[in-house]
C-alpha cells in the first residue's frame, strides 16, 4: 500500500498520533503537515517526516519558522491559505484533517474539490457544514473515511454488509469526568477538574466537549452525515469503560460491535490503510482484565449540551453550525475561568435562541452564521 498524505494539525493529539502510525506502516508518506503555532513541535517533524510543504497559521510563527528552516527543501507558508494550499497538494492521495475547531471548514472543503480523500478528525467541520459537506463528497467522487473512535467503530461494523439495512447504531459515550453527578455538584467545578477524561487523553477542547456530553452531541450529528440515517435510528449509550467503540444493530437483531483498548492510532491506521488491515505494536484488550463492561442512559437533563445538539440538528438549516460556534467559544471562556461549567449549555442555548434560521443556505452562510455565533456567545454576561 502507498499513499500521500498531509496533515492539518500535525502538533495535535490526532496530529502526533497520526505521525506515529506513519512510522509504523510501510507506504504512508507526509508531503504537508500544518500547525496553528508550535514550531518548535513542527520544526522536529519537518526534520524526521520531510515534507515539501508545511504551514502556520500564526504569520509572525510562520516567518520565524521560515527561516529556521532555511537550509532545507521545505516552503513554509503562513495563515489560512497556507493551510488550504497544503490540503491541495497535486502529490497527496488524502487529507488527514486533525485541526480542532471550525477553523478546518475552507481547507477540507478546497481538499474536497481537489479530489482528495479525507480522514476525518475535525468533527466540527462535519457538525457545521454536513450536508453541503455530504454532497460535495459525492459529487467530487472522494471518500471520507472517519477517523473518531466511535464513528470509525461503525464504519468497520458496516463492512461487508451493504444491503443491510441499519436498524440502530448505537453510540457509546464513557460519560465524562462527571457521569452521575447532579447539576448541584457541577456548579463550582474547574477546568482542571474537566479535562481529566477517565479513559482518553486527548486535547482540551474536546476533553471539555466529553465532559459537558457535547462531544456525545456533535458525535450524533457526525454519525447522521457519515452513515445517512435518521436521528431516531442513533441511540447514546453511556458505556463508562469506553472498551466498546460503538455498535451497528442489523434488522435480524444482531448486534456488530467494534472492541479495542483506548488507543486512536487503530481508528486513524484504518481510516489510511482502509481496506486493508496492517500489523501494529499497539495495546490488545485483555477481557480478564476488561472484565465489566457496563452500559447506561445518558442523563440529559444534567448534561444539557447533548440535548441541545439534538434541538441543532432537528432544527436543521444553519443551526448546527450556531451550536459548534457557540460552543467553540463556550469551551474557550470555561477554559479562561471566565464561566462556569454549567454556563457552557446556557451560552450556547442563549446563542441559539438569537439566531434567525437560514435553511437554505451556502457555505459563506455557514461561515457568516458561525462568525455571528462566536460574537454572540463571546459578550454573554452571568
Ligand atoms: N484527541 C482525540 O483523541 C480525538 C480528537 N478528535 C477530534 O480531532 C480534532 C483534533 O483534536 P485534538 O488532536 O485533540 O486537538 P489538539 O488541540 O490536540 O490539536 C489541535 C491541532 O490543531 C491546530 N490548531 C488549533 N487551532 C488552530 C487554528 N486556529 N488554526 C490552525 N490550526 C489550529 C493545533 O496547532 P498548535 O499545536 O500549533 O496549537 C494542533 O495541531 C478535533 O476536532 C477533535 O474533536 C476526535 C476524536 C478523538
Ligand atoms: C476517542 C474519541 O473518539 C473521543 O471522541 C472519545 O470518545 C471521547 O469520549 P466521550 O465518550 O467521553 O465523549
Ligand atoms: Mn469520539
Amino acid at each position: 500500500m502507498a499513499k500521500n498524505i498531509a496533515i492539518l494539525g500535525s502538533t495535535g493529539s490526532i496530529g502526533t498520533q497520526t505521525l506515529d502510525v506513519v512510522r509504523h506502516v510501510p507506504g504512508l508518506k507526509v508531503w504537508g503537515l500544518t500547525a496553528h503555532e508550535n514550531i518548535d513541535l513542527l520544526e522536529k517533524q519537518v526534520v524526521e517526516f520531510e515534507p515539501v510543504l508545511v504551514a502556520v497559521m500564526n504569520e509572525r510563527k510562520a516567518e520565524e519558522l521560515s527561516m529556521r528552516l532555511s537550509g532545507r527543501k521545505v516552503t513554509v507558508l503562513a495563515g489560512l491559505e497556507g493551510l488550504v494550499q497544503v490540503a491541495t497538494m497535486t502529490e497527496i492521495d488524502t487529507v488527514v484533517t486533525s485541526v480542532v475547531g471550525n477553523v478546518g471548514l475552507k481547507p477540507t472543503f478546497a481538499a474536497i474539490q481537489a479530489g482528495k480523500d479525507i480522514a476525518l478528525a475535525n468533527k466540527e467541520t462535519l457538525v457545521s457544514a454536513g450536508e453541503l459537506m455530504i454532497n460535495a463528497v459525492k459529487q467530487y467522487q472522494v471518500n471520507m473515511y472517519p477517523v473518531d473512535s466511535e464513528h470509525s467503530a461503525i464504519f468497520q461494523c458496516l463492512q461487508g454488509n451493504s444491503g443491510n439495512p441499519i436498524s440502530r447504531l448505537l453510540l457509546t459515550a464513557s460519560g465524562g469526568p462527571f457521569r452521575g453527578r447532579t447539576q448541584n455538584e457541577l456548579k463550582h467545578v474547574t477546568a482542571a477538574d474537566a479535562l481529566k477524561h477517565p479513559n482518553w487523553s486527548m486535547g482540551k477542547k474536546i476533553s471539555i466537549d466529553s465532559a459537558t456530553l457535547m462531544n456525545k452531541g456533535l458525535e450524533v450529528i457526525e454519525a447522521k452525515w457519515l452513515f445517512d440515517v435518521e436521528l431516531s435510528q442513533i441511540e447514546v449509550l453511556v458505556h463508562p469503560q469506553s472498551i466498546v467503540h460503538s455498535a451497528v444493530e442489523y434488522e435480524d437483531h444482531s448486534i456488530i460491535a467494534q472492541l479495542g483498548e483506548h488507543d486512536m492510532r487503530v481508528a486513524i491506521q484504518y481510516a489510511l490503510t482502509y481496506p486493508e488491515r496492517v500489523v501494529n505494536p499497539y495495546p490488545k484488550v485483555d477481557f480478564t482484565v476488561r472484565n465489566n463492561l457496563t452500559f447506561e442512559k445518558p442523563d440529559m437533563e444534567t448534561f444539557r449540551c447533548l440535548k441541545l445538539a439534538y434541538q441543532a440538528i432537528e432544527t436543521g438549516g444553519t443551526m448546527c453550525a450556531v451550536l459548534n460556534g457557540a460552543n467553540e467559544v463556550a469551551v474557550e471562556r470555561f477554559l479562561a475561568g471566565e464561566i462556569g461549567f454549567l454556563d457552557i449549555a446556557a451560552v450556547i442555548e442563549r446563542t441559539m435562541q438569537a439566531h434567525a434560521v437560514i435553511y437554505q443556505y451556502s457555505l459563506e452562510d455557514l461561515l457568516a452564521a458561525d462568525e455571528w455565533a462566536k460574537q454572540h456567545a463571546a459578550q454573554i454576561r452571568f
